[in-house]
């Protein structure tokens, strides 16, 4: 079995994938935090690995940027692999004066300038959330971990380099905790074909006051990030029913 952009085998990946965007960090995470890792998929070189974390089979593999790349991919993993929890692991810009580079945020909601969601939902504003249970038990990783965390409302952009630099402050009085590109589309996906899915991020850089990570803070942040994801679906496996 093979999509137009997958060409892994039935059962290569987990019920359980993280997704950068960037697929050598989807690589970097394999190698990294997962035993016993094997490549499931180049097509477009958008890697993706399926390896043990503590026993448990997961799977890694890049979104690519934006929200259309991400969702083609969230969606054949769902309907054509059988993929049950999607978990964005990425990078964030903060906008709020009480969020730092390094922090690390989670997604609750992401609101958006994107159609997608009006797309898929009859032209109607949807409410993009993460499932709550995933936001529960990462939240609990995060308190036994001793790291704080903040969990909240996301933008997930559709322009990179916009040309809407007023917008940052509008975000800002509204409370949004990071800007991204995709956790809106994600969630958009997940609730239309049936999965659980979470963006879990670590603010690289601070749009309004320019500070960013150097590689070995950025690196470190990034660490912290997955043990909090990876320690968070052990908790999820074990204490939610389904
Ligand atoms: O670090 P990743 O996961 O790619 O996330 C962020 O970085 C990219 C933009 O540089 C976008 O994909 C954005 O969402
Ligand atoms: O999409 C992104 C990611 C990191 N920083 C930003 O400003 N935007």
């Amino acid at each position: 079995m093979a999509t137009p952009h997958i060409d892994a085998q039935p059962g290569a990946f987990a019920d359980t994938v993280l997704m950068p965007g960037d697929p050598l960090r989807a690589q970097f995470i394999a190698e990294t935090f997962l035993d016993d890792v094997e490549c499931v998929n180049r097509v477009r070189n958008m890697l993706g690995f399926t390896g043990t974390y503590q026993g448990r089979r997961i799977s890694v593999m890049g979104s690519g940027m934006g929200i259309p790349s991400c969702s083609i991919y969230a969606k054949e993993l769902i309907t054509e692999y059988g993929v049950a929890r999607l978990v964005r692991v990425g990078s964030c810009g903060a906008v709020r004066d009480d969020v730092a580079v390094n922090d690390i945020v989670i997604g609750m909601g992401a609101s958006t300038d994107s159609g997608v969601n009006r797309a898929r939902f009859g032209g109607h504003d949807f409410a993009a959330i993460a499932d709550f249970d995933l936001v529960r038990h990462a939240a609990d990783a995060a308190r036994e971990r001793g790291t704080k965390i903040k969990i909240g409302n996301l933008f997930s952009a559709d322009l990179f380099y916009t040309p809407n630099v007023d917008f940052f402050q509008t975000m800002k009085r509204h409370g949004i905790l990071g800007v991204e590109m995709e956790a809106a589309g994600l969630y958009g996906v997940a609730a239309e074909f049936g999965a659980r899915a979470l963006t879990v991020c670590t603010v690289s850089d601070h749009i309004l006051n320019g500070e960013a990570l150097d590689a070995q803070a950025r690196q470190t942040g990034f660490a912290e990030m997955m043990a909090i994801t990876l320690e968070g679906l052990l908790r999820d496996d074990r204490e939610t029913s389904r």
